[in-house]
């Protein structure tokens, strides 16, 4: 396995594996990897010839009080799960390297970034949608690999790639958790041991949501009253929202009456961390 920083490696590296046929997966992420990601990475070798992962905390995608900066990172630990997993390429590009000096052009999206985490995060989306279209533009993959953990951004990277006829296949991969249900993510890591338990109130309000979806609520208000009074109940738990939406818009619906998803942010001290679950309507698993 290889680690290159520059866009031309990248390319090079691409267009040999062409000339011999072959097929490329990309699996973008921000580094600091664990099994969620992993997960990400096996599906992308079993479904490709080779697999590029991008390992890139995107400046653009933080907001000026968000923790770009504390936002943790581990090359060496991250190589060893790229390439004990199969990886054949890690792209790990300096700031500069994506966005030179004189860079000023960004993808950006209506509608669906105006709801759930694009309310408290503002430029989030634009930095999301910039990153990976560049990312797709460099790699060219057949297919891109991303979490239904960040539910709202698969189905922001599927509009934009339909919008923008983008030549590659989305594709998503399913919430890895910790053995107490709360689902991994690199932010875990800055959580306190109290912090940790008191987390355990994102998983157990999904759980619950879903449960009583399966059970033939229809009720989205229902819902998110249940979902919401599980999270109060923890002092250390801010809730940011706690929303049903439909799947593919991501507004607001007062029914279940069509693919939707659940969604919540919650900040557990100062941690903010998201959890969801998706649903056909009448309770059967999206
Ligand atoms: N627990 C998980 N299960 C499945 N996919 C995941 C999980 N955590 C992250 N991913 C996916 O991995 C990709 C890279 O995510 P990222 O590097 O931001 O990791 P993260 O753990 O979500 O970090 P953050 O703390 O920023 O939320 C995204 O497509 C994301 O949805
Ligand atoms: C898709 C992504 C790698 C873009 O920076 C990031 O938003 C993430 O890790 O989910
Ligand atoms: N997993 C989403 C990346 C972010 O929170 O910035």
């Amino acid at each position: 396995m290889k680690i290159v920083e520059t866009v031309a490696e990248v390319r090079e590296q691409v267009k040999a594996w062409r000339k011999e046929g072959l097929t490329v997966g990309l699996v973008p992420t921000m580094g600091y990897l664990h099994e969620g990601h992993q997960s990400l990475i096996a599906k992308a070798c079993a479904q490709n010839d080779r697999v590029v992962v991008s390992i890139f905390v995107n400046p653009t995608q933080f907001g000026p009080n968000e923790d770009l900066e504390s936002y943790p990172r581990d090359l060496e630990h991250d190589a060893a799960l790229c390439e004990s997993t199969g990886a054949a390429l890690i792209f790990h590009p300096t700031p500069e390297e994506m966005y030179p000096k004189g860079f000023c052009s960004f993808v950006d999206m209506n509608v669906l970034t105006k709801e759930l985490c694009g309310l408290s995060r503002p430029v989030h989306f634009r930095g999301v949608c910039t990153v990976v279209s560049k990312l797709l533009h460099i790699v060219q993959p057949d297919k891109a690999y991303f979490g239904e953990k960040d539910a709202q951004q698969l189905a922001v990277i599927r509009r934009m790639v339909l919008d923008l006829n983008m030549n590659v296949e989305i594709v998503g991969c399913p919430i890895v958790r910790e053995s107490d249900g709360l689902a991994k993510s690199s932010r875990n890591t800055y959580l306190s041991p109290a912090e940790r338990k008191a987390a355990l109130v994102l998983s157990k309000s999904i759980f619950a949501g879903k449960q009583l979806a399966e059970a033939g609520e229809t009720d989205a208000a229902k819902l998110v009253q249940a979902m919401t009074k599980i999270i109060e109940a923890e002092p250390l738990a801010k809730i940011d929202y706690v929303k049903v939406v439909d799947l593919m818009t991501m507004q607001q619906i007062p029914k279940l009456d069509r693919p939707f998803l659940a969604a919540i942010a919650v900040y557990i001290g100062k941690t903010r961390l998201i959890d969801n679950f998706m649903m056909q309507a009448g309770g059967t698993a999206e």
